[in-house]
């Protein structure tokens, strides 16, 4: 009797359970309806929603868990429309761009879309205080920075003027990167002569065998690192570079502002890296005499309007990141695609090879001017690495695509959608093709190509960024014989290969789109590529072991 009553109890208790998830469900389905199916009839104007099931939070996991992933299952819920749609993340709706004409519009409208609180963001995100923020955001026509302007900037700003300086073709240009940057590479590709180099994975009778990752790594930061600092900065931390890796592979969490608990790696390294910058920072300036102008300019102009070194430290991290965050990786993603492509590898370097001159130094300017499918590789690699996203913030209704984009809200371009666009880039567009802008040189400055975004915020660094990287894979190809070590990078890939054992069926690296990154992405932690570098014209020594190329 007793056991009977208590089956019907809880029989009783499930069915009132299953009642109430009926319940619940039964609503969640009326709200859905309502929201994603009759509400947008009643607002034709207003981009449509992308659907999510939990109120308030909607997209949040998998935008933190795919980023560029998320954006691709919107796009293709809309059937590849183009039509501008919004997204709603934690109580945030963010309208999503991918249409290039649309895209234009965005650039050419500064007027209701503003790119200020997402400046202001970053500051605070990184910790700069109340007074380091005033000073850095008021404009103050007596500043010293200001002398001379026609429109007072304020620092914030004007730090990206000093940027424009220091990177525009003239003589900063020649000083960042023929008297700096190409002098300080060629001591980094000597320490691969000399087996110093960290990058030297083994040696063998042919040479050695370098990781890719790791060669552009150190040799690309270390270079860019002094050329803009000056040596002493190594003096303060020989080991900043680590934890500037630890934070390449972790500042999507300041990106997300994830909390404190999940992001000790991240604060680690950003605090490391910003107490490394507030001891160089306070070290006398006569000791610290060879850093650039354009680190000379705006510490200046930061101790003018008053802030403590705590605080330009913070903004000269953000800054750091900014210079050092995409070329590195550009040029691993491109010596990767050349050791995958040995055919294109040896017009490359034919190509290249041209650029020698008499003493035997590559020529800078002939290898920027006169090498397309150098540049063509070069355009082809950033339309595939880059994954970052503009984000900017509606103050006044928009009409974008046909629609209104209401203001408090804020509006996305994501990068790689629109490098991914069919009608340009044809039905295959994650194919790899070198000549593709040799072919078609118009795609330059097609509004579906914007490695480097656009209008008011273009990156004041893209011509720079560019040269270096095509002079340094040139250099790296003129002093070696350059080929994949096609046995140990299978080792790395965990059997992702295919059958057989040429190099077809050597995987590539992963690329890595799920984090947001503020321009190209990583490889997945762990690909890599291991690659082969014999010096030319060197002999082969009898007495080293045989190789595994
Ligand atoms: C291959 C290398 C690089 C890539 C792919 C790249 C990409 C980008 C992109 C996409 C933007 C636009 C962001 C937006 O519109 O919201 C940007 C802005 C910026 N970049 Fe670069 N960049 C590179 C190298 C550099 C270098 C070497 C420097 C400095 C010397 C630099 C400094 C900046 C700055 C300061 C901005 C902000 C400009 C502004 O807000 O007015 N970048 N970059």
């Amino acid at each position: 009797m007793h056991s009977m009553r208590s089956m019907e109890l809880s029989t009783h208790t499930i069915s009132t359970t299953q009642r109430s998830f009926l319940a619940v469900g039964l609503v969640l389905l009326c709200w859905r309806l309502w929201r994603f199916t009759l509400l947008p009839r009643t607002k034709p104007l207003e981009p449509k929603e992308l659907p999510y099931w939990i109120p308030y939070l909607g997209h949040v996991r998998s935008f933190f868990k795919d980023f560029n992933g998320a954006l691709e299952k919107g796009r293709k819920y809309f059937g590849d429309s183009k039509e501008p749609y919004s997204v709603w993340i934690a109580g945030t709706r963010i309208y999503i761009c991918t249409s290039p004409d649309d895209v234009a519009d965005l650039y050419r409208n500064t007027t209701t879309i503003s790119m200020h609180t997402v400046i202001e963001d970053m500051y605070r995100w990184i910790g700069v205080s109340d007074s380091g923020f005033r000073a850095m955001f008021a404009i103050d026509a007596s500043a010293q920075h200001n002398i001379g302007l026609r429109t007072p900037e304020a620092p914030a700003v004007m730090i990206n003027e000093y940027h424009r300086q220091q990177t525009k073709q003239g003589e900063l240009f020649d000083d960042l990167l023929h008297t700096r940057i190409i002098p300080e590479f060629e001591k980094e590709l000597r320490c691969i002569i000399d087996g110093s180099s960290p990058s030297i994975v083994s040696r063998s009778s042919n040479g050695v065998v370098v990781s890719l990752l790791q060669l552009c790594t150190s040799a690309f930061q270390s270079s860019t690192t002094t050329a803009f600092l000056g040596r002493k900065i190594w003096e303060v931390n020989p080991n900043l570079l680590q934890s500037f890796m630890v934070w390449e592979r972790t500042n999507w969490k300041y990106l997300f502002q994830m909390p404190a608990l999940m992001s000790q790696d991240m604060l680690k390294a950003r605090d490391d890296i910003i107490n490394s910058f507030v001891s160089y920072l306070e070290i006398p300036e006569t000791e610290r005499d060879d850093r650039n102008f354009f680190v000379k300019s705006i510490e200046t102009m930061m101790r003018d309007v008053g802030c403590n070194e705590k605080d330009m430290a913070k903004v000269l991290m953000l800054h750091f990141w900014a210079i050092q965050g995409n070329i590195y990786k550009v040029a691993f993603w491109t010596l990767a695609h050349l050791v995958h492509n040995p055919s294109v590898l040896e017009q490359v370097q034919a190509e290249v090879s041209h650029g020698i001159k008499g003493d035997g130094q590559l020529d800078e300017i002939y290898l920027a001017e006169k090498c397309p499918l150098l540049d063509s590789l070069l355009s082809e690699v950033l339309r595939l690495t880059i994954a970052s996203a503009l984000i900017r913030d509606i103050v006044a209704p928009t009409h974008i695509g046909g629609k209104i984009l209401q203001p408090g809200n804020k509006v996305l371009v994501p990068y790689h959608q629109l490098h991914l666009n069919r009608s340009v880039w044809g039905e295959e567009p994650l194919s790899f093709e070198p000549a593709r802008f040799v072919e078609n040189p118009k795609l330059l400055s097609s509004k579906a190509y914007r490695p480097f975004g656009g209008g008011k915020t273009l990156c004041p660094g893209r011509i720079f960024a560019k040269r270096f990287v095509g002079y340094a894979v040139a250099a790296i190809l003129t002093k070696f014989d350059v080929c994949i070590d096609a046995e140990e990078t299978r080792k790395l890939t965990d059997g992702r290969g295919g059958k057989g054992g040429g190099l077809e069926s050597l995987p590539f690296p992963r690329i890595n789109h799920t984090k947001p990154s503020p321009g190209a992405s990583l490889p997945v932690e762990g690909d890599d590529v291991l690659v082969v570098l014999r010096e030319k014209h060197r002999p082969v020594d009898k007495n080293l072991g045989e190789l595994h190329a």
